[in-house]
């Protein structure tokens, strides 16, 4: 079997051999791996994989392994979103998007390595240690969702699930070279999503084509009573797979191409963007004024969410309990001595950004910078049908570059934070490459609008062979 197969190719190679067969290749494939992109294999794979063989499952994914972050719920699969604090903790049910990845017949074949609560830009946070990046095995993977797009960009499972807060979606799958999508606020229900910014983050696919990304987003997209921001609003993804961007508005925000953006990064960006213009697309300069404040805005409200969100992890319900005289002991303990620095520290700064006398300073003023970034992408979206930018201002960074650092970490960002601020929908496809690491071009567009992005982005795929390249087998 070959490595990186699409969804196509895996449904080929099921009716010449058998689901059984492909799911064995994988779990091997996992085996032998030495990037660390997952936390853990599902048993009940090849179970389901028979039973797609003997016609009990059937659906649009049947047979078709799919990789899941470890933060979102499995059913009697370990889900510890990488942290010591849910160690041993299985869930009693599945997340929505599980329940109908499984009724579309697809194999949760595992489960993937992350930044710990999803806080990071590099996997290196995990209480699993870091997943390697398959194209160079010094760099990180982006985060974080570094394993869901390590793996796929490894060959070890075609499609996968990420959580994108703050870019955790885009930034990855940039770093690793496939294409990852974070859909509108509201277009997949967070049901089963273990939360860490619950306004911000969004479920969303990745995948080596953008064709995957339609089919996996048919599947877990649409409306589910049990999230209470899940907007009834059915897309067809898979109709919007149109090779023509003929009058497509593309605007390019300056802000985007600030300070600090490689240069390989810019000109490759910049080549996608001549591209669409020869494609029959057009494009202008937008100016997105706010862009500059989203950063520190994102942060307060990210921190602040996650202070309120991690007040449940203290020991009682789930997870390794610390010794102690009384309650109070107990839960400070267990959590001092359970949590990781990265998600202590934002604990702390999200307590402080809440806190009386400080509430109107830092998180109030976090909400008006949200809206007047909101009214940036709106008036954006009153000339343009896309905006296009690099998705990261860099190529992968080193294993270890960062973490002493942590305001340099966040910095990377930049790009991607934006649009969860205001709940727009952005795709980050690849578009060449820097010192031979792989770059994202970010395509965003308006509220729902997920059907111009999917066409704009798979007319690029169809006309260009970026997304061909595979990272050499790195020793
Ligand atoms: N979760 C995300 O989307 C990643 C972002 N870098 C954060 O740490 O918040």
């Amino acid at each position: 079997m070959t490595k990186w197969l699409s969804i196509s190719d895996v449904k080929e190679i099921i009716a010449a051999t058998s689901a059984e067969e492909v799911t064995a290749s994988y779990l091997e494939l996992i085996e032998k791996s030495s990037i660390n992109g997952y936390t853990c294999t599902s048993d009940g794979a090849l179970d389901t994989a028979k039973m797609v063989d003997k016609g009990e499952v059937a659906g649009p994914l049947a047979g078709v392994p799919i990789a899941i972050k470890d933060n979102i719920s499995t059913k009697g699969l370990a889900t510890t979103c990488s942290s010591k604090i849910l160690e041993g903790y299985v869930p009693p049910y599945d997340a929505h998007v599980i329940e109908r990845l499984k009724a579309a017949g697809a194999v949760i074949i595992g489960k993937t390595n992350m930044d710990e609560f999803a806080m990071g830009t590099s996997t290196e946070s995990s209480c699993y240690g870091v997943t390697l990046n398959p194209w160079d095995h010094e760099r990180v993977p982006g985060g974080s969702s570094g394993g869901s797009a390590a793996v796929v960009a490894a060959g070890e499972s075609p499609i996968s699930l990420g959580s994108d807060t703050g870019g955790s979606v885009r930034c990855p799958a940039a770093f690793c070279g496939v294409v990852g999508l974070k859909p509108t606020y509201g277009a997949v229900s967070r049901y089963g999503l273990i939360s860490y910014a619950n306004s911000l983050e969004q479920i969303g696919p990745m995948a080596t084509c953008v064709e995957d990304i339609a089919a996996v987003m048919d599947v877990i997209g649409g409306y589910d009573a049990r999230d209470s921001t899940s907007i009834d609003n059915k897309i067809d993804y898979q109709a919007a797979l149109v090779d023509d961007v003929k009058g497509l508005k593309i605007g390019v925000p300056d802000e985007y191409f600030g300070e600090g953006v490689d240069s390989s990064t810019e000109k490759a960006v910049w080549d996608a963007i001549a591209k669409y213009e020869e494609m029959g697309a057009s494009w202008g300069k937008v100016s997105m004024p706010n862009t500059k404040y989203a950063l520190a805005a994102y942060y307060t409200i990210a921190m602040s969410e996650a202070s309120s969100n991690l007040a449940r992890f203290d020991g009682t319900r789930y997870g390794p309990r610390s010794e102690g005289e009384n309650w109070h002991v107990m839960a400070s303990r267990t959590r001092a001595e359970n949590f990781g620095k990265e998600v202590q520290r934002r604990i702390l700064l999200g307590t402080y950004a809440l806190s009386a006398g400080y509430q109107d300073k830092y998180y109030l003023k976090a909400l008006q910078v949200r809206t007047l970034v909101k009214q940036d992408f709106e008036k954006a979206f009153a000339n343009f049908d896309v905006l296009m930018a690099p998705t990261m201002p860099l190529p992968a960074f080193k294993i270890g570059e960062k973490v002493e650092d942590p305001l340099s970490q966040y910095l990377t960002d930049v790009n991607t934070v934006p649009m969860n601020l205001a709940g727009v929908p952005c795709i980050s496809v690849p578009c060449g490459s820097s010192d031979g690491l792989p770059v994202g071009l970010q395509i965003i567009g308006n509220h729902f609008d997920e059907a111009t992005l999917i066409r704009a982005a798979y007319s690029f795929e169809k006309n260009t062979d970026h997304h061909k390249a595979r990272p050499g087998e790195v020793a």
